[in-house]
């Protein structure tokens, strides 16, 4: 029988904390406020946004939503994005990604300003985190993972782990993230000619693609950890994940389910980065002292 690693069991444990950090700063007359930025309607960012809003409210954190339209032109986004990148009352922004074609994202990536960037997409906060600076707000997904192995006392240090996935927002920093606990990190994409090898022969496997039930109980170890990222939204609207559960469950230790695994702790993780800059906005000049 494998252990499920349950989300809500990860983020229950963040829970406590994250409340007594915003009673602390709500005291010291400081009001968190997270604003998330979404382009259109897709189904995969209006499931992140319903997790995120009840998240933000059951730790107490203002959550706003700048809903924009599908079709809207890179001038009139820039507009919109400024406004909020330098409204002091937000101290922490969410985009949505990825992003309708017309919009420019390496310069919007290069606008927003690095203190208030939630999810790792500023360059500024990248380059901290490629270089093993804990300082830095990682995409929070990539946190979440961290978390969930930690939570469940899965020891990265030396271990062989294959993460499946190389985008910016999930594959790269996380493979940076456990290689900065000593993991020895094997990063598959989708040009990979022996997945299914590199599967094999590791101890951990992070899926983080995108594609429902590609990661077949034959392409893994028994007794392996596996954590899967991903999110699919199948015809009949219900989600499920990368790796074909029922069927691996049976061989592994340890598992994710889908929903009610990363995606519930990742909404955590961002609380977490909102609280942060609002403590960090509290100790910069001008700003009201606790
Ligand atoms: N649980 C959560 O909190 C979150 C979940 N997600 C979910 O995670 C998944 C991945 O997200 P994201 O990283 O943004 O997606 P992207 O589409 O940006 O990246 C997918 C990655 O998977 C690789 N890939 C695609 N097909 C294959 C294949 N057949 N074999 C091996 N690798 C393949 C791609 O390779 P290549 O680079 O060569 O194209 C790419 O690197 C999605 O389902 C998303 O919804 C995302 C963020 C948060
Ligand atoms: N910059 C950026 N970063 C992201 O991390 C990002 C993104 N853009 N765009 C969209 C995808 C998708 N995503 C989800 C995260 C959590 C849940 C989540 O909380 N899921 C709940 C279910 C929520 C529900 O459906 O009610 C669960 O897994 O249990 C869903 C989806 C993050 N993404």
């Amino acid at each position: 029988m494998s252990i499920q690693m349950r989300g809500a069991e990860v983020a229950k444990a963040m829970k406590e904390k994250l409340i007594r950090e915003r009673e602390e700063l709500n005291a010291a007359g400081v009001n968190p406020c997270l604003t998330i930025i979404r382009v259109g309607a897709k189904e995969n960012d209006l499931a992140y946004e319903r997790g995120a809003k009840k998240r933000m409210e059951m730790i107490g954190i203002e959550c706003r939503i700048a809903e924009l339209p599908e079709d809207i032109s890179q001038e009139e986004f820039e507009d919109a994005f400024c406004k909020i990148n330098k409204d002091p009352e937000v101290h922490g922004i969410l985009l949505f990604q990825p992003l309708p074609e017309q919009l420019d994202v390496e310069k919007i990536r290069q606008m927003i300003d690095p203190a208030k960037d939630m999810d790792g997409m500023s360059p500024v906060n990248l380059a901290k985190i490629f270089e093993g600076d804990r300082t830095a707000y990682a995409p929070c997904t990539s946190e979440a993972v961290m978390h969930i192995m930690n939570h469940y006392g899965i020891e990265l240090q030396g271990k062989r782990v294959t993460v499946i996935g190389r985008s910016m927002v999930v594959g790269k920093p996380l493979s940076m993230l456990m290689l900065g606990q000593n993991a020895t990190v094997t990063i598959c994409h989708s040009r990979t000619k022996d997945l299914a090898d590199r599967c094999r022969e590791a101890e951990i496997i992070v899926a983080a693609i995108g594609r429902a039930n590609h990661i077949t109980a034959d392409m893994i170890a028994e007794g392996a950890v596996v954590a899967d990222v991903g999110i699919n939204v199948l015809e009949d609207g219900t989600l499920c994940g990368d790796v074909d559960y029922e069927n691996v469950r049976e061989k592994v230790s340890h598992i994710t389910p889908v929903p009610g695994g990363v995606g519930n702790v990742t909404t955590s993780v961002l609380a977490s980065h909102v609280l942060r800059a609002a403590r960090t906005g509290q100790n910069e000049p001008g700003q009201r002292r606790g």
